[in-house]
């Protein structure tokens, strides 16, 4: 995969990449040599670097994806799979607990107010897929594979990779993957609607920028009420809490909401008769 753009890289991770161009964010899970599966260092680095983007008031768009053209993730790091979760090096793996956290990166990547593009080459597999599946968007490579594996290796999502995988595939198709642990081709993945588009591996990148400079000709604030609106309806209160949360944001900067802001600070009765009440 050639580069289509001048990436400029910063932070210091172990287990993943951050790296930042023309108003885009590219962050790259770095284990190749387990197929880039994530243990809990490496979730705690993605909820650091996916905070870091979100605050950057450059960044647009965030381009999601996996070191080498093998895998973009194939889920929860086997290896290191304890009997309740997996064990990190931090002080509570110290005490024997292991942790679940690649629920909190999925719950971030949901409400997280900038598109987020899920960038496949090679495995698409359990957690891994999940995280697929909470992106906005996916470009896949012709060489990618999806699928879930839970019910073989003793484990299953009931979150998000149960029920937005249904809403996104269909029930009966969703569970086909789930119940049959199958593997999918990126032709299939794109026919039954996970993926957006499927281009050759060589012009992965070049496509999955190419989309995200598109994204960032179009409104800002348009994008975040939509992503806020379309994820609404399957968040339930928590969609509709953050969408309502971005409504009063947008009131905030009304000249409407300052003049109470105001009249508050000045010691005054706040003058809103100047404001229209709107059919
Ligand atoms: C993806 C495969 C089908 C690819 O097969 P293949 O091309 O033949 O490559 P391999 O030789 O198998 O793999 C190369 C190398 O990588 C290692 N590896 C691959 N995947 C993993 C993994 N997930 N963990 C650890 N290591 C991995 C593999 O062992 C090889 O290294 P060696 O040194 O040669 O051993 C195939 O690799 C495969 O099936 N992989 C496993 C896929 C899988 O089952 N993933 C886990 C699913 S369960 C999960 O993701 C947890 C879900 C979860 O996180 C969760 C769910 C619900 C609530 C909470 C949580 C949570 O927070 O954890």
């Amino acid at each position: 995969m050639s580069s289509v753009i001048d990436w400029q890289r910063s932070g210091e991770y172990s287990d993943i990449i951050y790296e930042t161009a023309e108003g885009i964010a590219k962050i790259t899970i770095n284990r190749p040599e387990r197929h880039n599966a994530f243990r809990p260092q490496t979730l705690f680095e993605l909820q650091q670097a996916f905070n870091i983007a979100r605050d950057d008031s450059e960044v647009g768009v965030i381009i999601f994806t996996g070191a080498g053209d093998q895998a973009f993730c194939s889920g929860g790091d086997q290896k290191i799979r304890g009997d309740d979760g997996y064990i990190g090096d931090d002080a509570v793996a110290k005490q024997g607990i292991g942790r679940l956290n690649v629920l909190d990166l999925q719950v971030q990547i949901r409400r997280l107010p900038k598109p987020v593009i899920c960038m496949v080459a090679g495995w698409s597999i359990g957690g891994g897929n999940v995280l697929q599946v909470c992106c906005d968007l996916t470009i896949a490579a012709d060489n990618a594979k999806f699928g879930q594996t839970g019910p073989k290796v003793g484990s299953f999502d009931g979150g998000y990779g149960s029920w937005l995988l249904a809403e996104t595939v269909g029930l009966k198709k969703a569970r086909e993957i789930w119940y049959l642990c199958r593997q999918y081709s990126a032709e299939e993945a794109r026919e039954m609607g996970m993926v957006n588009t499927v281009v050759p591996l060589a012009d992965l990148e070049r496509e999955t920028v190419q989309w995200a400079r598109e994204l960032l000709e179009k409104s800002p604030l348009a994008l975040r009420m939509l992503k806020g609106a379309i994820n609404a309806v399957s968040d339930g209160a928590a969609g509709m809490q953050q969408f309502a949360g971005d409504a009063t944001m947008l009131y905030y900067m009304s000249e409407e909401a300052q003049e109470g802001r105001d009249a508050f600070k000045e010691k005054r009765r706040p003058e809103f008769d100047q404001f229209p009440r709107r059919p």
